[in-house]
């Protein structure tokens, strides 16, 4: 475990240190040593500063990966917002902007230009919105150019769209889909950032010519005689040398035999030896692929390499470099949990053909390699040794020779643990040592740190512009609904209204229209009535008496059927007013308004009509005669009964006539009867239509006959009149259940699209802030 401390006590401290730094004349590890000569000159001042530097660096490290950690919580809780958002309540729009808006764009990071990926720059996070919304024009749709514009949250469209569907033919659906999944990537590539962030082992490959003294160099390190080291090649297993607390504070060694994946915890996986034993296994590369090497080193963290209080290092020395060797030694140090290469090369060979082979190829991946010029007690013309070397490493590694002064140094690690060695080459392994932390710190911030900010910076650009692009389009659909709802409300609020006032005056008009009506058909039979009893017809004489009687009766009816069907005719010219009036009602507040065919004829056409307006009569003796006169002549009671014998009888003049004088003559009053009969005959012609009129009157009265046809003719009236305004409830009713539609439609995009912009809003506000934390963290150490 590594000893970290707490953001606010490494804050003060060190400012601190920065204090205590600047009031020195020293800046730095290049002034404080000259690393090319073996006598440093360093004194207890600059050395105790330069401990304060690496105290420091290790304190910046730890608050940049602590930065980076919340950075990264932040980021992935935004992230999955976005997701749920996406997912479950509505699909992400897609950005598509031109190449001119894509220069247009300004990075707001808080970054040196060198130290930037190498992406187009994003939008400023506090960019205003009118530029965000040239941005989001189609938003849905995609096309190439966004290939320039997005990163980590890129969609591969060609790859991830379905063939037969064209990149303008992908539904919103399909986008968020697609979009989802690259957001489930991220977070998952965010959790191993995390996880790499937050491990702290750290590997140190020690690599290295035959017999230059590699196992000595690693031996100096832990200030321990662990590797054996021979005047002969003897290392020729690769040995990585861990802290025993991680064996249980047990030391020893364990053999792996090749083929065999290493577990500690499974003792099938390896042999263990005592440490005495290193000898052999080191040795035999026959039997074994490696040997882990468990090392108590119980020194302070700022002694101990193993356990340094940033990171658990582990020590690799590997077999020397010879043509055999060469490529396995390469494939293990291109693993990627090596983080720093330390290639050591005896000052007095300089450098082989396999050792500037490895160089190169690894300076070509790792671009910065320590290297350790050992056995450097062995050389006399020290300078030109190290003008020589420093020349061959210029060729092979440049960025190495760049910062020669903290990355090549010139040792003697057998003086380590010699006591009788002259203090000054200790004190120059030692400042070889501070160089090494410092260097595994930078390359652990580049290997470790570097990646997370990266990320995270490209991922936080990406979230910009989606977040952008779908705040401009829910501010552009929330606008467009809000004012199409302006318009639409007060539309929906009139058809009501005037459907109301429309139906008020439709009813109106039939009520007037059928009043009229109604009026118009009692007034006008009534009328009829009372003036049918005078003679309709001339009176054709005393013999045809029975005959005009008929021909009386049936012009009665004819007239009285005559007046009902005027008053139809009445009420047909008053309906077809009254259908276009409310018809007139719609074509003027309707948009689309297409009545159907009405024809009045067909009005009173029916079966039914025709029985009500006729009238069944039959002739009857009583209209020959008028009761009310003979009552007055005194022959009522005669006449009656001689007439109720007969009556129904007779058939012609004759025949009444002989009745009569029979009725009389029975009655033994001859001449009275004479005469009545007289009387009688002379008065048929005003008889007989005034009792046809009247017994007519009595059987309309009876079967109430005005009453009837008026409410018959209303009824048709209303019926018919009910027709359009039925239409124009129709159509008022599906105008006004299209504008609801369209207003509920507008209310639910408002309500959502207002939903959006305050989400993504958020959103945006926090991806910009969390991407200029990001921007501001500087992972340069030096
Ligand atoms: N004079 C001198 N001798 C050294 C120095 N470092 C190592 N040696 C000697 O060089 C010889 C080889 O040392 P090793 O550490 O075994 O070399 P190596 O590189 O590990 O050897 P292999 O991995 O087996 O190829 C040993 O005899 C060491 O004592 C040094 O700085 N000065």
């Amino acid at each position: 475990m590594s000893c970290y401390l707490p953001n606010t006590l490494a804050t003060s401290y060190q400012d601190d240190l920065q204090a205590e730094l600047q009031s020195s004349s020293d800046s730095g590890y290049g002034s404080v040593l000259d690393a090319h000569s073996e006598i440093p000159l360093a004194t207890p001042a600059t050395n105790s500063n330069s401990n304060h530097q690496s105290l420091l660096q290790q304190i910046r490290y730890n608050d940049n990966r602590a930065r980076l950690a919340r950075a990264i919580d932040g980021t992935a809780t935004l992230l999955s917002n976005l997701k749920e958002h996406n997912d479950n309540v509505r699909p992400s729009h897609y950005p598509r902007c031109s190449r001119n808006q894509v220069i247009r764009g300004q990075s707001s990071f808080n970054e040196p230009e060198s130290n930037r990926p190498n992406i187009r720059p994003a939008f400023s996070p506090l960019e205003d919105a009118d530029q965000k919304s040239e941005f989001v024009d189609d938003a849905l749709l995609v096309n190439s150019s966004v290939e320039s514009d997005i990163n980590v949250l890129k969609l591969d469209l060609r790859v991830e769209a379905h063939e037969s569907e064209s990149l303008h033919t992908l539904e919103a659906k399909s986008i968020g889909s697609l979009l989802s999944g690259r957001f489930t990537k991220s977070l998952r590539q965010l959790d191993a950032l995390k996880t790499r962030i937050d491990d702290t082992s750290s590997k140190i490959f020690v690599t290295g010519d035959l017999n230059a003294g590699k196992s000595t160099f690693c031996n100096a390190l832990l200030r321990k005689q662990v590797l054996p080291e021979d005047q002969q090649p003897c290392t020729n297993v690769f040995c990585e040398v861990l802290d025993a607390r991680e064996n249980g504070s047990v030391e020893e060694a364990h053999a792996v035999p090749h083929g065999i994946s290493y577990s500690r915890l499974d003792e099938r996986t390896y042999q263990t030896y005592p440490l005495e034993k290193l000898d052999d296994i080191v040795d035999d590369s026959i039997n074994w692929a490696q040997v882990k090497v468990y090392v108590d080193d119980n020194r302070s963290i700022d002694q101990s390499l193993l356990r340094n209080g940033v990171v658990d290092i582990a020590l690799i020395d590997a077999p020397g470099l010879n043509l055999d060797s060469l490529k396995t030694t390469a494939v293990f140090a291109r693993q990627e949990e090596i983080d720093v290469v330390v290639f050591v090369v005896s000052a007095e060979n300089h450098f082989t053909l396999s050792a500037k082979e490895f160089i190169w190829n690894a300076a070509n991946e790792k671009a910065y390699i320590f290297i350790v010029v050992n056995r450097f007690d062995n050389i006399k013309a020290k300078e030109r040794c190290r003008r020589l070397i420093l020349e061959q490493i210029e060729k092979m590694s440049p960025q190495t020779f760049k910062d020669s002064s903290e990355l090549v140094h010139f040792v003697s690690s057998n003086a380590v643990l010699d006591p009788f060695a002259d203090p000054s080459k200790v004190v120059a392994f030692e400042n070889l040592e501070r160089s090494l932390r410092q260097f595994i710190l930078v390359k652990r911030s580049k290997s470790k740190l570097a990646p997370a900010k990266t990320y995270l910076e490209l991922l936080h650009r990406d979230i910009h512009t989606i977040t952008s692009t779908n705040k401009g389009a829910a501010e552009k659909e929330y606008t467009k609904a809000d004012q199409e709802l302006s318009l639409v409300t007060p539309e929906y609020e009139s058809t009501i209204s005037t459907r109301n006032a429309v139906s008020d005056s439709a009813l109106k008009i039939i009520e007037e229209t059928c009043r009229s009506v109604q009026k118009y058909t009692r007034k006008h039979l009534q009328t009829c009535l009372r003036t049918m009893d005078t003679p309709i017809c001339s009176y054709p004489g005393f013999l045809s008496a029975w005959h005009y009687a008929q021909q009386t009766q049936s012009m009665v009816l004819k007239k009285v059927e005559g007046q009902v069907l005027d008053c139809e005719s009445f009420a047909r010219s008053k309906t077809v007013s009254g259908v276009d009036a409310i018809r007139q009602l719609g074509l003027s507040s309707l948009k689309q308004y297409n009545p159907r065919q009405f024809n009045p004829h067909f009005m009173f056409s029916r079966r039914k009509d025709a029985l009500e307006r006729t009238i069944s009569v039959c002739v009857q003796w009583s209209d020959f005669i008028d009761l009310d006169q003979q009552e007055k002549n005194g022959a009522i009671g005669m006449g009656v009964m001689a007439m109720t014998v007969i009556g129904g009888k007779f058939l012609s003049g004759k025949a009444i006539l002989d009745g009569l004088l029979k009725i009389h003559g029975i009655g033994g009053h001859k001449l009275a009867g004479i005469g009545a009969v007289a009387f009688a005959i002379s008065d048929l012609p005003r008889a007989i239509p005034k009792n046809v009129a009247k017994r007519v009157q009595k059987v309309l009265d009876s079967s109430d006959f005005i009453h009837n046809n008026s409410e018959r003719i209303v009824r048709e009236c209303r019926t018919v009149l009910n027709m359009p305004i039925e239409e124009l409830r129709a159509c008022f009713q599906s105008s006004i259940e299209e504008q609801a539609r369209k207003k509920s439609e507008l209310e639910k995009t408002k309500d959502e699209s207002g939903t959006a912009l305050r989400f993504y809003s958020r959103a945006l506000k926090q991806s910009a802030e969390m991407g200029s934390i990001v921007g501001k963290i500087d992972l340069e150490l030096d």
